[in-house]
């Protein structure tokens, strides 16, 4: 046989006050008992509900601006305990035992809305007596209704009077409160976790624990290589302006690499204002060009290295023109497009080639500062992203001769592309295009060795360009190789212990040197 369970002493203590008086006074009508806290005492009084403060039951009032309301052990008692066990326990000390408990937190999901909102402000929304009242009436269902939706009210009124609330009934109660409670924090965290995020990048405070919060955008067609499975996650809040906020316009299903691709391209296309196009290969742009036009732009940069730009990625900052259009569905292989959106026009050209895969960004100049992970075996490291800008009065002219004009603006161009390119990285620039990159060697001197051999084989005019270098130049066998083909001006952060050497030999062959004393390594 079922036992009955006579609902006769009620603890109230709701935010949300709807319905909170037609409920209480059907309670109050079986002769219920209320207890409330002072917001939810003062609303039920004044419709002429009886009701007792629970700062009077416990004869300690409300304190800190109602942090402390209900964090009493006598009130904590009254709901985790059984009458018919524990009366005896606490015999002579007035515990009223619950039998259900009405509550509603603070809407702190609902005050993130309020962007003017402080930090200290959003903290007072955290509620805790409401949250700690209901984890102990769910400890306890099997004495407590725990009701925490004002659309419960009625359910529950249906059966006071009969005093039926089965074990199942409060069984599912206790499930939706906490559901509700698991809910409320996840919020808290959420938002908990994007102050951990914007302290780490305001403070470098790395934290002791760290937490991420990532949302799963898109599977992908395959990992690094077809064997592996992949997809891609994106940071909350979406990050504005970045490959994780792109919306693919057409195409075939992206793959991992072909994201890490884009996001170099796009990163570092970001770094100009000038109509510029980058080309991407392996995570290495393996053209850049600044134009007039933005077709004057891919033209440029096509042309400066043609044999990589096969299958390329390729990242604009303007949107893509009728003529990039029809000169890629004639006879360019392109794998990916990034572009500002563009016009009916050039979609419809662009959709004659239906597999290149197009990602449109809407905003290009994002202001965020982002964190950099990379994953190593059982663990992440973490750091600031490499967004170090241009401060030319940092720079020092460390040769005899200057850079002229041309070579100025050369040497700004090449600096903004070579944190893009992987270490060790010299890419040689004239007329703000590059004309040979030397990526990912393992010496320096190999790097300048193969921009050499590219800038010879695909017959460049390398006289008169510039050469940067992502960091110090050691030895001084990097400005010989470079003397070789006519390089006139070299940009290198300094630093070596034979810089002086190093100075000596730009000195000897006419090149004039800057240091930009910030190194940009890329692994
Ligand atoms: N601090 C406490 O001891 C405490 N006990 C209950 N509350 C919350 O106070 C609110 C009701 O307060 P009032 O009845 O004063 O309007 C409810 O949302 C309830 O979840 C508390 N507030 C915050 O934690």
């Amino acid at each position: 046989m079922q036992k009955i369970y006579k609902i006769k002493n009620v603890l109230i203590s709701v935010y949300d006050k709807s319905n909170i008086i037609e409920f209480a006074k059907k309670l109050t009508q079986n002769d219920v008992s209320l207890f409330s806290t002072g917001g939810t005492s003062k609303k039920l009084r004044m419709s002429g509900i009886k009701v007792t403060e629970l700062s009077d039951l416990v004869n300690f009032p409300e304190i800190m601006n109602g942090r402390i309301k209900t964090l009493h052990p006598k009130i904590y008692a009254g709901i985790l305990g059984n009458s018919n066990i524990d009366s005896k326990l606490f015999y002579g000390q007035d515990i009223i035992f619950f039998d259900m408990v009405v509550v509603n937190f603070y809407p702190f999901q609902k005050m993130l809305t309020n962007k003017n909102f402080k930090i200290e402000k959003m903290l007072e929304y955290i509620d805790i007596g409401g949250p700690s009242i209901i984890r102990a009436a769910i400890k306890n269902y099997n004495n407590i209704v725990t009701i925490v939706h004002p659309s419960d009210y009625n359910t529950i009124l249906k059966y006071i009077d009969k005093s039926n609330i089965t074990l199942n009934t409060r069984l599912n109660l206790a499930i939706k409160a906490l559901t509700y409670i698991s809910n409320y924090d996840k919020v808290i965290l959420k938002y908990f976790k994007s102050l951990n995020e914007n302290n780490i990048i305001k403070n470098k405070n790395f934290p002791e624990l760290l937490h991420t919060y990532y949302v799963k955008k898109q599977q992908l067609i395959y990992g690094e290589n077809q064997h592996q499975k992949s997809c891609l996650y994106v940071r909350h809040p979406i990050l504005r302006g970045s490959i994780s906020s792109s919306f693919q316009a057409q195409g075939k299903t992206l793959s991992f690499n072909n994201i890490l691709d884009a996001d170099t391209a796009l990163e570092c296309v970001k770094e100009f204002k000038e109509p510029t196009c980058v080309i991407v290969k392996h995570g290495n742009p393996c053209s850049v060009s600044t134009e007039e036009s933005i077709f004057q732009a891919y033209q440029s940069a096509y042309e400066a290295d043609s044999i990589s730009a096969f299958g390329g990625v390729i990242a604009f900052n303007n949107p893509i023109d009728i003529n990039i259009a029809n000169m890629i569905i004639e006879n360019r292989f392109v794998e990916v497009i990034v572009t500002l959106p563009y016009d009916s026009s050039v979609e419809r050209v662009m959709n004659q080639k239906p597999n290149v895969k197009i990602l449109i960004i809407k905003n290009l100049y994002s202001k965020w500062r982002e964190l950099n992970f990379k994953y190593v075996s059982g663990g992440i490291l973490l750091q600031e992203s490499d967004r170090k800008t241009i401060n030319i009065n940092q720079w020092k002219l460390v040769s005899t001769k200057s850079p002229n004009k041309q070579e100025m603006i050369d040497i700004i161009f090449a600096w903004k592309i070579v944190k893009f390119v992987k270490s060790n990285a010299i890419i040689y620039v004239k007329n703000c295009k590059t004309i040979a990159i030397g990526a990912g060697q393992m010496s320096r001197i190999d790097a300048t060795i193969l921009a050499n051999i590219k800038a010879k084989n695909r017959n460049q005019d390398v006289n008169g360009a510039i050469l940067a270098s992502d960091a110090f130049l050691p030895f001084s066998d990097n400005v010989h190789e470079a003397a070789k083909l006519g390089i006139s001006c070299i940009i290198q952060p300094g630093g070596s212990i034979r810089d002086q050497e190093v100075i000596d030999t730009a000195n000897k062959y006419n090149i004039a040197m800057i240091f930009t004393t910030i190194r940009h390594f890329r692994h």
